[in-house]
């Protein structure tokens, strides 16, 4: 029996017709796969159907704990949808190395430096991942169009309501950016890289604009996660104080699952746009620590200590997002809220903290006072 292969070569079907070419899955190319809403989106788009290349960092640690458990040796070809690259934001060469080598149908840029107070100690380093490395990547899409002619290749920036910074909410798609930090102002020039790419070379390329997505899977000297890791571990005996900054720092706190799905929606649509995504609530991180202590029965005032450390140079005190574009334009909405995406993170993460107390006290782990 003739191969698909030999059959497309062939260039004829038994009844003298011209063949159908083959169904080619659609591929999707991911910096940052890595990352928490990396390994969301995967997971998302292996369930549409499409093979998925990841970019990763060289690290003399592994880091891939988040896509671990989607991971299949590529030795094992049909099975593995899921394939992962050496390359880095910084290195222009291989991003247009692995955009030709993948042909991918959409490009999603969610790779950066992404730890707000720590763009203010490694400035310039951030703003090439997250300015330069968006650059970088729009010119290696670019390029690659030029150089195959390809029309089927799609863009999204993941970025950042970090970029409206000052701007009193409810911050829309019309607000005016006035970034904070060092990574605000770099997603801001990512943000007009993409735009530009779109008005000079017609790229389809879209602007994520998303307020703050939280999960078990968040880094975890964010405050969301640095608070449930916390509980978890304050509830089972591993640690007793916690150490915070700003309390009365307020945010739009959405569920990155929710979140990946609006990103995709985005490259569906038949023009490119930029659309903000949020929950349009928003909450102090004093209300983030009473619902995440009070849900486990604890009182957050007898275990969080104020460290000037964690105090910014300069805050984003109110972030709220205005999210009618992205339920009008792409019918998305979030489906978790606060409450439950609080007991979503405080759940695993009491879980997490059992299975570290039996370590410690088998003496195979030191308790630690803070992750
Ligand atoms: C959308 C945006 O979302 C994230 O940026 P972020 O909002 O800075 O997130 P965060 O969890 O680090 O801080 C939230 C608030 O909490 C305050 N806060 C108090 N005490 C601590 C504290 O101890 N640690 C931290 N990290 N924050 C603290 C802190 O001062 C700030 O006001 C990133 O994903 C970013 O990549 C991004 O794009």
């Amino acid at each position: 029996m003739a191969s698909e292969t030999d059959t497309t070569r062939s260039g004829s079907t038994p009844n003298g017709s011209a063949p159908d070419p083959p169904e080619r899955r659609k591929v999707a190319l991911i910096t940052g796969i890595t990352g928490q809403d990396g390994s969301y989106l995967t997971e998302f788009l292996l369930n549409k159907g499409y093979d998925v290349h990841g970019l990763i960092r060289r690290s003399s640690n592994f880091n891939t704990q988040r896509i671990n458990h989607i991971y299949i040796d590529p030795h094992n070809a049909h099975k593995a949808r899921m394939k992962l690259h050496y390359a880095d934001l910084t290195d222009a060469s291989s991003l247009r190395r692995w955009i030709d080598t993948i042909a991918p149908n959409e490009v999603y840029n969610l790779a950066a430096q992404s730890h707000v107070a720590v763009s203010f100690e490694i400035p310039d380093y951030t703003a090439d991942v997250v300015a330069t490395g968006a650059l970088r990547l729009l010119e290696a899409v670019r390029s690659h169009i030029a150089a195959t002619g390809r029309t089927d290749i799609k863009y999204y920036q993941a970025g950042s309501s970090e970029m409206f910074g000052a701007t009193p909410p409810p911050q829309s798609e019309t607000t005016p950016f006035h970034p904070r930090s060092p990574y605000a102002v770099s997603k801001c020039a990512a943000h007009w890289y993409t735009v530009n790419y779109r008005e000079a070379y017609g790229l389809f390329a879209c602007n994520g604009i998303l307020f703050n997505h939280e999960s078990p899977r968040r880094g975890e000297n964010f405050v969301t996660r640095k608070i449930t890791r916390a509980v978890g571990r304050i509830k089972v005996g591993l640690q007793s104080k916690l150490f915070l900054g700003n309390l009365q720092a307020s945010r739009d706190w959405g569920f990155a699952g929710d979140y990946v799905e609006a990103m995709w929606m985005m490259l569906q649509q038949e023009k490119p746009g930029d659309y903000v995504v949020a929950t349009e609530e928003s909450h102090t991180v004093e209300e983030f620590l009473e619902a995440s202590f009070g849900y486990v029965g604890l009182n957050w005032r007898d275990h969080v200590l104020i460290d000037k450390r964690y105090l910014r140079p300069s805050e984003v005190d109110n972030l709220k997002g205005d999210a009618t574009k992205a339920k009008k334009e792409l019918g998305w909405k979030p489906k978790v809220g606060f409450q439950e995406l609080v007991k979503m993170m405080v759940d695993e993460d009491v879980e997490l903290a059992k299975r570290e107390k039996v370590l410690v006290d088998a003496g195979y782990m030191d308790a630690q006072q803070q992750p």
